[in-house]
């Protein structure tokens, strides 16, 4: 039978990183990306931007929207302080099933909570079902056209407190441009856009970053 690219993505991952050290499973990724099979990580030059966010804010609560194959649930995670809660949340079951062995061979599975299902079903039970009460950092990488209802669910939904910040990848490419339209406009967000590149390309892409202030 065919593997798909994430069962390659992960093969290359147990092949080349070493068990326990997240940094050589990000740079092992994007050595896949970058060389063998180009995938829809963040990637290393947003990256680092993401890594400057999460260290800056040192968050307590981390909520991803989109895990894909937990490339950047491993570059979050590995940053945690030790007591702090992370969850990530992916629809797709072949997509979560390998990024638990690739948070696992990162030696982040104590860090990290991957729940199946939809950010629009989960949302909404995420305080009562984690004991969360508000949100530091949202990283959205998810389906484009779900960044603003999934925004507006999680302000409905009370996740957010003054200086709460989402972080969102693929603002430029593939575009968001209604959460964009929406974030930039509204009173109560600040945002700042963060030029870079999509992921192992020379195409212009970024992150916003839009801090709430409730
Ligand atoms: C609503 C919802 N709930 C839970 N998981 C959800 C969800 N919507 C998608 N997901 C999961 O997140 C992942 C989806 C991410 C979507 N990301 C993308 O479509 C994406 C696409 C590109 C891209 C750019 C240029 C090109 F030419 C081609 C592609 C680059 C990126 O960085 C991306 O994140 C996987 C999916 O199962
Ligand atoms: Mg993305």
């Amino acid at each position: 039978t065919q593997s798909t690219r994430p069962q390659r993505l992960l093969s290359a991952v147990q092949k080349n990183a070493t068990r326990g050290d997240p940094c050589s499973v990000v740079r092992a990724i994007d050595d896949f990306c970058r060389h063998k099979e180009w995938a829809m990580n963040v990637g290393d030059e947003k990256g680092c931007i993401l890594d400057s966010v999460v260290s800056e804010m040192n968050p307590a609560a981390v909520l991803e929207l989109g895990t894909y194959c937990g490339y950047s649930t491993v570059r979050i995670a590995r940053l945690l302080p030790p007591d702090a809660k992370f969850i990530t949340l992916e629809f797709n079951p072949g997509f979560a099933a390998i990024a638990r062995q690739v948070i696992a061979w990162a030696g982040l599975e104590e860090k990290v909570q991957l729940v199946e299902g939809a950010s629009g079903d989960w949302i909404p039970k995420i305080k009562e079902q984690f004991g969360i009460k508000t949100f530091d950092l949202v990283f959205l990488d998810h389906w484009k056209d779900r960044y603003l209802p999934d925004t507006k669910l999680m302000e409905e939904c009370g996740l957010l407190r003054k200086g709460s910040v989402l972080l969102a990848d693929n603002v430029i490419c593939p575009g968001t441009p209604d959460y964009l339209e929406y974030i930039r406009s509204s009173p109560k967000y600040e945002s700042r856009y963060f030029k870079s590149h999509l992921e192992y390309t020379k195409v212009e892409d970024g992150l916003e970053k839009s801090i709430f202030l409730g």
